[in-house]
């Protein structure tokens, strides 16, 4: 399996498809430089061909892009930034301007997954934006914020748009935020559960803040994608809500 440089990928100003200017993250240009990013075929796979360069968590076997949506202030960029630089963005709320991405490697099951995590604005003035990119992304993060109601009603929305602009068969979980604040909270677990249940896709909830289920979330998301994209013949299926429900149940807590 060949290994490939994960770079710092393309310029965060530019997008991954037509190369156009999009917008800045809180007013700040994209940091990423000019990367290495290879060409990654549609279902996430690099070239077999060639024998793995190096172990160092710059290399990766397979690349997916995923893909942060939710109303805005439910806690995209944050839980991107806990999984990426493990920190939380305390201190004023900075709303995301058009698009931005981060990349990380992870190690699943003996095999390095580059995910490229485009964290969106939720506010609806960039919604054309957000759209350009659905079709690319191999898998989708859907947040609303457990203290903020009208961000949970707005979750069929979303999934109707969802439904609209990303491929078919594109890997989604549902992500109740903010799971810490106990006394703000409005929505129940069980609600997010019944309605992750209506709509048939796996569901968790996270916090930003503390770091509950930020990591789970994204391996397990990276779980599927590997399992889809390398279909061994005689591996059993991987079911990703059974998965996150084991991980929670074996990391002793309710959450
Ligand atoms: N208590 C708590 N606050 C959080 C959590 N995640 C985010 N926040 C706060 O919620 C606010 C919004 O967080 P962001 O991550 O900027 O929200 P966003 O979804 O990126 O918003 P847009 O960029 O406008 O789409 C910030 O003030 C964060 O500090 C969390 O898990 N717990
Ligand atoms: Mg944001």
């Amino acid at each position: 399996m060949s290994r490939k440089k994960a770079g710092k990928g393309k310029n965060a100003n530019t997008s991954p498809t037509t190369g156009s200017p999009i917008g800045k993250q809180n007013g700040k240009s994209g940091k990423c430089t000019a990367g290495t990013g290879s060409v990654v075929q549609a279902n996430g796979v690099v070239d077999p061909s060639r024998p793995s360069l190096s172990n160092s968590s710059e290399f990766y076997d397979i690349a997916f892009k995923v893909m942060l949506v939710g109303d805005s202030g439910v806690g995209k960029t944050c839980l991107l930034v806990r999984f990426k630089d493990r920190a939380f963005l305390a201190g004023s709320f900075i709303s995301t301007v058009g698009i931005d991405f981060r990349n990380k490697v992870l190690n699943i099951d003996r095999m390095k997954v580059k995910l490229q995590i485009w964290d969106t604005a939720g506010q609806e003035r960039f919604r054309s934006v957000t759209h350009a990119y659905y079709r690319d992304a191999n898998a989708l993060l859907l947040l609303y914020d457990v203290t903020n109601r009208t961000s949970f009603d707005n979750i069929k929305a979303w999934l109707t748009e969802i439904h609209d602009y990303a491929q078919q068969d594109v890997v989604l979980m549902l992500l109740g935020n903010k799971a810490d604040a106990t006394q703000q909270r409005v929505v129940k677990r069980e609600d997010g559960e019944r309605l992750a249940k209506e709509f048939g896709v796996p569901y968790m909830e996270t916090s930003a803040k503390s770091g509950l289920n930020v990591e789970l979330a994204f391996t397990a998301v990276a779980k599927e994608l590997k399992h889809r994209s390398m279909k061994e013949p005689n591996e059993p299926k991987f079911k990703l809500q059974d998965y996150v429900n084991k991980e929670i149940k074996s990391a002793g807590c309710a959450c």
